[in-house]
């Protein structure tokens, strides 16, 4: 990996194991548009390569498949890491902690993107990273909510319409500082589900950067013909 002063990282949270989308096997290696899903997503960092210092991709202690879905992983600056947890978070916090021992600085940056948000464009992520070099706190790709926001009752009926003007979904990556987010994971715990949300837990507020409806996480059976049309439909990552 690189040696220059404030370089960017990127970890690659694959650990999960895509219990709502069915199916056989952890969801990130099963084929979107011909390619396994992770495929995809790890081909949008590699067009970033020159830009980036790593890129740690995490999977489950024991995982095999890895290796079919990503043949050619890992390339030079690439690290596999076979110590995903239970939780995204312990997952994450694992890969920061594999970075600094491997010689990353607390002062870097990185950039945590779902293995599962395989429609992340690289102007999107650029773009990130435009909003973010020069923040004290970092950010997030986020997109405004374009639907009425209802709260439902236990009954499964509406108990109220929620005001959504200052409504976000938030997406990935995200980008902080290395040193910053391992304190607010490892103060956060498993109470949080996006690295955004243990740095707000220490009182500070990330920056929203709007990205994409198009840049949403295979979550459910029928996110897959989606996503493959989408990308389908692409000349370049
Ligand atoms: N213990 C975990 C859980 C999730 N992830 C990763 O975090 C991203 C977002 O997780 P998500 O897709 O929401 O979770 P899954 O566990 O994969 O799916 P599900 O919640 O439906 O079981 C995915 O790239 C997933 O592989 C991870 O690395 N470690
Ligand atoms: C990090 C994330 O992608 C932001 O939207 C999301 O929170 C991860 O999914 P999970 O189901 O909350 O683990």
């Amino acid at each position: 990996m690189s040696q220059s002063p404030e370089r960017l990282f990127v970890v690659i949270p694959c650990a999960g194991t895509g219990s709502r989308a069915g199916g056989e096997g952890p969801k990130q290696y099963r084929p979107v548009a011909g390619v396994p899903m992770v495929a995809h997503t790890v081909a949008v960092f590699r067009a970033l390569a020159d830009r980036l210092a790593g890129l740690a991709l995490v999977v489950s202690p024991g995982d095999e498949a890895v290796h079919a879905a990503l043949p050619d992983f890992p390339r030079a600056g690439e690290r596999l890491l076979h110590c995903g947890g239970a939780t995204r978070a312990a997952t994450v916090l694992a890969g920061l902690h594999a970075l600094l021992a491997e010689g990353a600085g607390e002062q870097d940056w990185v950039l945590v993107h779902d293995a599962a948000r395989c429609l992340v464009t690289p102007a999107q992520v650029e773009a990130l990273i435009a909003a973010c070099a020069g923040d004290a706190v970092g950010g997030l790709l986020a997109h405004r909510l374009a639907d009425t926001l209802k709260a439902a009752t236990p009954d499964g009926r509406v108990g109220a319409t929620l005001d959504r003007t200052d409504k976000w979904l938030a997406q990935t990556p995200q980008m902080f500082r290395i040193g910053m987010l391992v304190e607010a994971l490892e103060r956060a715990g498993d109470t949080v589900t996006d690295e955004a949300g243990a740095i707000e837990a220490m009182g500070l507020a990330p920056r929203l950067v709007p990205a994409s409806a198009q840049n949403f996480k295979l979550t459910y059976p029928e996110d897959f013909a989606l996503a493959e049309a989408i990308l389908k439909g692409r000349t370049s990552p």
